[in-house]
């Protein structure tokens, strides 16, 4: 259907006068509609194959997906959904995943995208989720709304000729002194396997998000649309015992000059469920014949892949940008769901000008969990509830939230005592776009 069809909608009930928030839920015209605005709100070609709506429609959770109708025309979407954000010491948080925002050119700057987020965050906290996340498009767009950034993405690009491997190396895990091995995995396998990987994958990763059935139909082709691109090759690792513990999936292309192969292999996910599952995908990838370089894909700010190379300066960072933000909708629950560095108390004023999530809080940390509630002990810190998500998830420390003005420490020593409670050993990382 075309972005500017209009659908036939139900009378509009609360504005008769302007465009109509309507819950989009499983009618496939709405749907329709629903998709194409979101392919010229992004900018991308119009209009998807429509025999691919009921699958597109299948795979979702619609029931908080909305778009706002004008004379049967949609002109703005918003969808969430329920997700899990895993945090500092594995645990996993129950959050509102917003995605999809778009407004029509024709509509922006009216106030819509305030309202359909406000609606939505306040449903969120009702509800009882801990957070709320989202990608931002663009970094202006949601600090107002209470998000702030709190795991940043690097991709780094490997150039194979420069990193010093001994080219009579194949990339065996024995070459690393690891007992486990490598091999090619068929999609099939990957689909069965995949999910109970990742599942202990990212309970290592605080910043990761949970992958749905769905998810994996379409990464293994069980699902395929008509944009997308070429499917990709799996590599497993196995321990000694023959179990899963990283999947690696990449393509390669076809490029060769002057008899030469000149390939460039590109990452699309490399997951590790232990530290030398990891470490020998990344050498694998990086001795793989026939291609030149490897670009890493999306990876947290500290991945160790540069460690594994002989020259670390064969890897040059091609982007690095925030990327999950993340908008706390329940203070007490996210600061009491983690573990923290070593025993300790720490009062915090977190502001809130939505009035979500606001108050003083007293956390009581440990190792092995903690307690939060309200107080009113005087702070030790005090900041806005966007910063209090960079410093919840380890994306950033207490430290330079003060140097930029984004923390004020109200007890001396606060700061400091802040950095050694919630330090974290790796940054966090998100691995995947939603
Ligand atoms: C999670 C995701 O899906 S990210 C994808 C976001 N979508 C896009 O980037 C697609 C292209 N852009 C759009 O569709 C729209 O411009 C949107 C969704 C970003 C904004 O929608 P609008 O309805 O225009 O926003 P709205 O009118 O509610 O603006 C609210 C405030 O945000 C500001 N704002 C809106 N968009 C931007 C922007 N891109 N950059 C900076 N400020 C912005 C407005 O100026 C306004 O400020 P004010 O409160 O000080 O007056």
């Amino acid at each position: 259907m075309a972005s500017d069809t209009p659908v036939q909608t139900p009378p509009a009930s609360s504005s008769p006068a302007g465009p109509d928030i309507r819950a989009v839920g499983d009618d496939a015209d709405l749907f329709a509609a629903w998709i194409a605005r979101i392919r010229t709100g992004f900018d991308a070609p119009p209009d998807g194959d429509p025999k691919e709506i009921p699958d597109r429609m299948a795979g979702m959770d619609l029931s908080r997906t909305v778009g706002v109708f004008e004379e049967g025309r949609c002109v703005a979407t918003f969808r969430s959904y329920d997700q899990e954000l895993t945090v500092p010491g594995g645990n996993a948080v129950r959050a509102d995943a917003v995605t999809a925002v778009t407004v029509s050119s024709t509509h922006r700057r009216r106030g819509l995208l305030t309202r359909l987020m406000s609606d939505d965050l306040r449903a969120a906290r009702e509800r009882g989720d801990t957070v709320a996340t989202l990608i931002a498009a663009e970094y202006l767009i949601y600090g107002r709304y209470g998000f702030g950034p709190a795991a940043s993405t690097t991709t780094l690009e490997i150039d194979l000729f420069r990193a010093g491997f001994d080219p009579r190396r194949t990339g065996r895990p024995e070459d690393l002194g690891l007992s486990g091995s490598i091999r090619f995995a068929e999609a099939e396998e990957v689909r069965k396997v995949g999910p109970e990987l990742h599942d202990r994958f990212r309970r290592l990763h605080p910043g990761t998000i949970d992958r749905d059935a769905f998810w994996w139909d379409r990464f293994t082709g069980v699902v395929r649309w008509s944009d997308d691109g070429p499917a990709p090759r799996h590599l497993l690792y196995t321990d000694a015992e023959g179990v899963p513990q990283g999947l690696a999936s990449f393509t390669i292309d076809d490029a060769w000059a002057h008899g030469r192969p000149d390939n460039l292999l590109k990452v699309r996910s490399l997951i590790g469920a232990s530290p030398e599952a990891e470490r020998a995908l990344w050498h694998h990838l990086c001795c793989y014949d026939w291609a030149s370089r490897v670009s890493t894909g999306k990876r947290g700010p500290d991945d160790p892949v540069r460690g594994v190379l002989p020259d670390r300066r064969a890897a040059r960072i091609t982007d690095h940008w925030d990327f999950l933000w993340v908008r706390p909708l329940d203070t007490a629950a996210m600061l009491s769901s983690r573990s923290y560095r070593t025993e300790g108390e720490l009062v915090v004023e977190v502001r809130d000008p939505m009035g979500l999530s606001g108050g003083r809080f007293l956390l009581t940390a440990s190792p092995e969990g903690a307690e939060c509630a309200p107080t009113d002990r005087s702070a030790d810190l005090t900041l806005g509830v966007g910063t209090l998500a960079g410093l919840w998830l380890g994306d950033r420390s207490a430290t330079l939230a003060q140097a930029t003005g984004d923390l004020d420490e109200e007890t001396p020593g606060a700061v400091v005592r802040a950095d050694v409670l919630l330090g974290t050993g790796r940054r966090p990382w998100c691995a995947d776009v939603f």
